[in-house]
């Protein structure tokens, strides 16, 4: 039990499903995944699992499937692939929304597909140079706030700053205006600088996802924190972006630390799913306003009474917060609106 307890397993924590754990299963963590085969950790060290026939067929939705992070029960077999019999409940997780290969307007039904679990912080990475985007840097930050983990903005090549012209502290404090509660790190993996800071989160047990988009500077950061290369890095050709560097499987990484993390490619095409909460907690200035409108079916538009175009009159409330509000609002329910439950094909079964 000491290997998983190390990978963040507590015991007891999920007995109250069951008073006991059935006879012959054992608590797993899953580490990595490729396609339908799963690399868990257990009291036995690091071994293959595949799932249960029985699982498979009690699965209902995509988001059944086990996710990169997640403690499942296991029959441990010493000879072959062990067999995954069930998922512990997730105390927090990262869900992208599976457009099943349809472009955004033609979808009809969009599964959730469940891509970390069990994370304690999430990296919000965006980096300092012109693609530092603050809408972006919210919508993240939207989505961190319900998954359960705790958000921390972290602005990667700070090193860059000068030759940018980019101004630092200008940027962090757009960050803090808008997101007062949340820390906000600037990094540099080449110079190392801001690195000693992200040792508070760097503790034995807890687990970190990272959220960024592509060449945000992940996977160097990653080698940064472990001191070692476990992800290969390769130049950004401006101009042509086929050879670069992408993380073709899920996986869970151990740092000399103790602590983990996550870094998977769903992660990094991750859509709005249920961002409500999300959404409450960044806009609850906003959602406070649209309270005090005269009108409960308030269109904020033309009507008397309005708070919200009071705000935006008086400066109050400025436009772009109430245009990122209305964009995550869209999406939001863009989602919601194709969301159904709906039987799964034997071909998405197997898929996983
Ligand atoms: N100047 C500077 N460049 C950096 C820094 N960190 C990463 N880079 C560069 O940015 C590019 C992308 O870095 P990666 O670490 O591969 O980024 P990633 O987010 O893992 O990218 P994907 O794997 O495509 O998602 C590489 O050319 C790195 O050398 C940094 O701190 N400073
Ligand atoms: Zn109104």
């Amino acid at each position: 039990m000491k290997i998983l307890k190390e990978y963040g397993y507590i015991q007891g924590e999920n007995t109250h499903i069951y008073d006991t754990f059935p006879t012959g299963v054992i608590p797993a963590r899953v580490v990595e995944i490729h396609r339908n085969l799963y690399k868990v950790v257990c009291e036995h060290g690091e071994v293959n699992a595949s799932l249960k026939g029985a699982f498979v067929h009690e699965v209902k939705e995509r988001s059944d499937f086990p996710a990169v992070g997640d403690f499942v029960l296991i029959t441990y077999n010493d000879c072959g692939n062990s067999g995954i019999v069930k998922i512990l409940p997730r105390k927090s997780k990262f869900s992208r929304t599976d457009f099943s290969g349809h472009a955004v307007g033609y979808v009809k039904t969009i599964l959730e597909q469940v891509v970390a679990a069990n994370f304690d912080y999430v990296y919000i990475m965006s980096s300092l140079n012109q693609d530092f985007n603050l809408n972006r840097i919210m919508r993240y930050l939207t989505q961190a706030r319900q998954s359960g983990g705790k958000p921390v903005v972290i602005l990667t090549k700070a090193d860059l700053c000068d030759e940018e012209k980019i101004d630092l502290q200008a940027q962090v404090n757009a960050i803090k205006a808008l997101a007062d509660d949340i820390d906000v790190i600037p990094v540099s993996s080449y110079t190392k600088v801001g690195i000693d800071q992200l040792t508070q989160y760097l503790t034995p047990r807890k687990t970190i996802v990272f959220l960024g988009m592509s060449g945000v500077g992940k996977s160097s950061l990653l080698n940064a924190l472990a001191k070692e290369t476990v992800m290969t890095v390769k130049d950004i050709r401006a101009d042509d972006a086929r050879g670069r560097h992408t993380t073709t499987h899920r996986q869970l990484i151990m740092l000399p630390t103790g602590t983990m993390i996550i870094d998977t490619p769903g992660m990094r095409e991750l859509g709005l799913w249920d961002a409500e909460e999300g959404i409450h907690m960044a806009f609850s200035e906003i959602e406070d306003l649209i309270n005090m409108c005269r009108f409960s079916n308030c269109h904020h538009k033309t009507e008397p009474g309005c708070a919200v175009l009071s705000a935006l009159a008086s400066g109050d409330l400025s436009k772009s917060h109430w245009h990122d509000y209305l964009a995550q609002k869209r999406e939001s329910t863009f989602v919601k609106q194709k969301v159904k439950p709906k039987k799964l094909s034997k071909k998405m079964r197997k898929r996983g």
